[in-house]
């Protein structure tokens, strides 16, 4: 184990609360840890170090804010921040988060490179209204993903949250915008596999769609087990024209027209690239036939309204969540991993494997930063400045007052619809501080939850309507 090592005196003190296993995996903007919680051993923790730009810039108070409002998201699909650690010295930052044992990425490897099989129809179903489950909250809070692809959507390994889906990352794009640069020279491809044409088109101004359209390309892979649209990327800043992913999606859904999509001709590289864009046209084979599915399938019927090329017309997570594919057997459960049927298969994934050689690098030259000193996992920060978020401004995606308010009561419809009995439709309706939300039942009402989850066979309130009973 690695938390021995290097001179713990050295550490900063909020580091000493957790016991660093080693590195799990390397993304755009840092590298990511497991680690347990000392107090508790079987709680583990996922520490995302995000990496010093070039430019040195550090923590802007931008970043801070959306980090303070990512504190605040509390949903069952969707990854929990537990805790935020700031290095006053540099300003280099580690977000902790629950640790997921899976990933969509690994579990689509898995069924591909080393079972050779689909992956069963529950799983699938499951997985996907899960994550649609958590997209819908998070749209109804105004957050956009804008970077969702199968290793930042993970699922639960064994306990009591086993196969639920969680979305990580969320949130993040703004962070690193301002100013944590992606770093053009850890070797880290940026995918650009899922990204909605409207983005490859360079529209300034885009929504919540560009998630669904993420989603879409998400659940082909899990039909399929293989990318739907592999671009080759362009590798050149600031936001090259990725002309090849817009050709793979063309060449599959056939080519956007201005009838279909009216706001087509206003999009920067649908204006200045005539040759490619405009003046190609492009014959479809039919998403169908790349799918493998009837085009009277639900599930066809699904995915093809998530791929709408229109942002204004493709389907919205609450829409998708209400679509047909959800009512019809096999039902979607809250384990993912294990299908509710006697006598399914039950595929064992492998677990994150660990490289104990890698310590966060610096950390032992570290000195402990005042404010953050003594985090508790619910306490967080500790940095006075950081605190109050509720009165800073919304970011520009984010909007105040009435409008936030009439998203609310429309969240709250929208979740009553599906029976959900989330935290956030709870809030929506009162109007409470999402920081509220967050706050756990008490143990007994816990309880009493469990217990009804267990009675209706589905696991947790808010699924699908079960029209028969499991067991
Ligand atoms: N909370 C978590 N629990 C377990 N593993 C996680 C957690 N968050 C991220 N990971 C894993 O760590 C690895 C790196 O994640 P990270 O988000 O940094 O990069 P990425 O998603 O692969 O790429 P990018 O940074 O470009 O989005 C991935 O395999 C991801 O599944």
């Amino acid at each position: 184990m690695m938390s021995n090592r290097g001179n713990n005196m050295n550490r900063p003190e909020w580091l000493q609360q957790y016991d660093l296993i080693g590195k799990i995996g390397e993304g755009t903007y840092g590298l990511v840890f497991l680690a347990k919680i000392k107090s508790n051993r079987s709680k583990s923790i996922a520490i995302k170090k995000f990496k010093q730009s070039k430019d040195g810039d550090g923590v802007s108070p931008t970043a801070i804010r959306e980090i303070m409002l990512l504190r605040e998201i509390s949903h069952e699909n969707v990854v929990k921040l537990v805790n935020v650690h700031i290095n006053h010295m540099d300003m280099s930052l580690y977000l902790a988060f629950d640790y997921a044992e899976h990933d969509l990425y690994e579990i689509i490897r898995h069924h591909r490179d080393k079972v050779n099989q689909a992956i069963n129809q529950y799983t699938v179903k499951s997985i996907l209204w899960q994550l649609l489950n958590g997209l819908n909250y998070l749209h109804s809070n105004w957050i956009m993903h804008r970077d969702l692809k199968p290793s930042n959507i993970l699922v639960m390994g064994d306990g009591e949250e086993q196969g639920v889906v969680k979305i990580a990352d969320f949130g993040l794009a703004r962070i690193y915008q301002a100013p944590l640069k992606p770093l053009s020279d850890n070797g880290v491809v940026v995918t650009i596999w899922y990204r909605a044409p409207e983005l490859l088109l360079g529209a300034k101004h885009y929504t919540s769609a560009v998630d669904m359209w993420a989603v879409g390309c998400i659940f082909a892979e899990l039909l399929t087990l293989k990318p739907l649209f592999q671009g080759q990327e362009v590798k050149a800043t600031p936001n090259p024209f990725q002309l090849d992913q817009l050709d793979k999606i063309f060449k599959v859904l056939g080519h956007p027209t201005v009838d279909k999509w009216a706001t087509l001709a206003h999009l920067p590289h649908w204006q200045s690239d005539h040759q490619h864009i405009q003046g190609h046209k492009y014959d479809s084979p039919g998403l169908y036939s790349v799918v493998h599915l009837s085009p009277k399938n639900p599930a066809y019927d699904l995915l093809s309204k998530m791929l709408e090329y229109d942002p204004r017309k493709r389907l919205t997570a609450a829409q998708a969540l209400e679509h047909e594919y959800f009512r019809m057997e096999p039902l979607p459960g809250r384990n993912a991993l294990v299908p509710p049927q006697p006598g399914e298969k039950i595929v064992n994934y492998p677990t994150r494997p660990v490289d104990t050689n890698t310590d966060f690098e610096g950390t032992a030259s570290i000195q402990p930063a005042q404010q953050a000193s003594g985090n508790q996992m619910s306490g967080g920060m500790g940095g006075t400045h950081l605190m109050g978020t509720r009165n800073v401004p919304r970011p520009v995606h984010m909007v105040g007052g009435m409008q936030r308010i009439q998203q609310q009561q429309q969240q709250q419809q929208n979740m009553a619809a599906y029976g959900l009995a989330s935290q956030a439709a709870a809030a929506a309706a009162g109007n409470i501080p999402m920081q509220q939300r967050g706050v756990a039942a008490p143990p007994h009402q816990q309880q009493q939850q469990q217990q009804l989850r267990r009675k209706d066979g589905m696991g947790m309130p808010g699924y699908p309507q079960q029209k028969s009973r499991r067991f």
